[in-house]
């Protein structure tokens, strides 16, 4: 997902969408026809080693720079950039109570009455409150999911009517979460930017001056028929780097890695982060923003929350130099940050669809 912008376009229908808890309150056995999605997108029993995971990185390895470990592990970060595009983070030092309070309080919103809920409503074409992102139209297959989106700095993106004020405690708990996961972004940029090794440990800094940060909490319902649906479409998200935090008992988050989805495991206290759509054009397509998915269960439901990090809107963006050259030519036009979120939240989820908007014609 990108950071989110409020652009909001009157002329968009899309039909009676239901609220999925309130779908569920019925017990029903089957699902509506506007979540079965075509046969080639239903969630399919992968067969692969469980071996097959994304690189874990831990971080308490990486504080004494002329350690042996902090080399090992930053090569560690390079490959799974390069060959994953995600990886878990382990060790990162945010107190886990302050990740334990957002849980609690985001599964405290979504278990208020619907009514409740509605008060913060995300309005067609917009991606910001409760609600349903990214559906423009009333033929479009709906993901198997509730989401709270909300725009947390800079402050002109944050729609104060859409702050829940039940939880009475919720918007101090996502501020001070919100405080932390930045800490986390910047640590984790200047790590990325010095495993690049052909750039400064602070190339990244002017552009994220006015840093976006966007946070989405999606909550998934059980789902009598988790084999036809998914939870979330497939899509690259349109930050720089994502922060994805999710509970231990579910397994929904899935990557695509050389053609098959591979699931995520969740690690106790770890945070999955993945690399956006603006580090893949920076460094010309060598670190991968990685084309992913939830899928849903049938007896549990299930809680992710993710921060978007971007930079500023007014940046612009290209292939940095130094991943340019006669066997890597420029993949990815110069572009305006703002007009590719813009329309990135313009469009529906649709694998790494939105990326074609930087690139250049001959790479489509
Ligand atoms: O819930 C998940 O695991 C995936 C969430 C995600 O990819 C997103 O919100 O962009
Ligand atoms: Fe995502």
């Amino acid at each position: 997902m990108a950071p989110i912008l409020c652009s909001s376009m009157p002329e968009i229908k899309v039909g009676h969408i239901d609220d999925i808890q309130e779908l569920r309150r019925a017990r029903p056995t089957m699902v509506p026809e506007r979540y079965i999605r075509d046969n080639s997108e239903r969630p399919t029993r992968a067969r692969l080693p469980d071996s097959l995971q994304i690189p874990i990185i831990d971080m308490s390895k990486m504080i004494w720079e002329n350690d042996v470990q902090f080399h090992h592990e930053l090569a560690k970060l390079a490959t799974a950039c390069e060959e994953w595009g995600f990886f878990q983070v382990i060790n990162h030092g945010i107190d886990t109570h302050k990740l334990e309070d957002m849980e609690e309080v985001a599964r405290e919103f979504f278990d208020l009455p619907l009514e409740e809920k509605e008060k913060y409503p995300m309005k067609p074409g917009t991606i910001q409150g409760y609600g349903h992102a990214f559906v423009f139209s009333e033929d479009q297959k709906l993901d198997w999911c509730n989401m709270l989106a909300l725009g947390v700095e800079p402050p002109f993106i944050r729609d104060s009517k859409l702050w829940p004020t039940n939880p009475s405690h919720f918007s101090e708990t996502l501020d001070k979460y919100s405080v932390e996961i930045r800490k986390l972004c910047h640590i984790l940029l200047r790590l990325i930017a010095r495993s690049l090794r052909r750039v400064e440990e602070n190339v990244f800094n002017d552009m994220f001056g006015t840093a976006v940060q966007a946070v989405r909490m999606n909550y998934y319902p059980p789902c009598p028929r988790p084999d036809l649906v998914l939870g979330l479409s497939p899509h690259s998200d349109g930050s720089a780097l994502t922060v994805l935090q999710q509970e231990t008992d579910t397994v929904g988050l899935q990557i695509l890695k050389d053609g098959a989805w591979v699931p995520v495991h969740p690690i106790q206290n770890a945070l999955v982060i993945n690399i956006g759509d603006t580090i893949e054009v920076l460094t010309n397509g060598k670190y991968k923003s990685v084309e992913h998915r939830a899928i849903t269960n049938k007896k549990k439901d299930r809680l992710s929350l993710v921060t978007f990090y971007a930079p500023s809107y007014d940046v612009e963006l290209g292939p940095l130099p130094e991943f340019v050259d006669e066997n890597r030519p420029c993949m990815y036009r110069k572009y305006n940050h703002g007009d590719y979120s813009r329309h990135y939240v313009t469009n529906r989820l649709e694998g790494k669809k939105t990326l074609e908007f930087a690139k250049i014609a001959e790479q489509l």
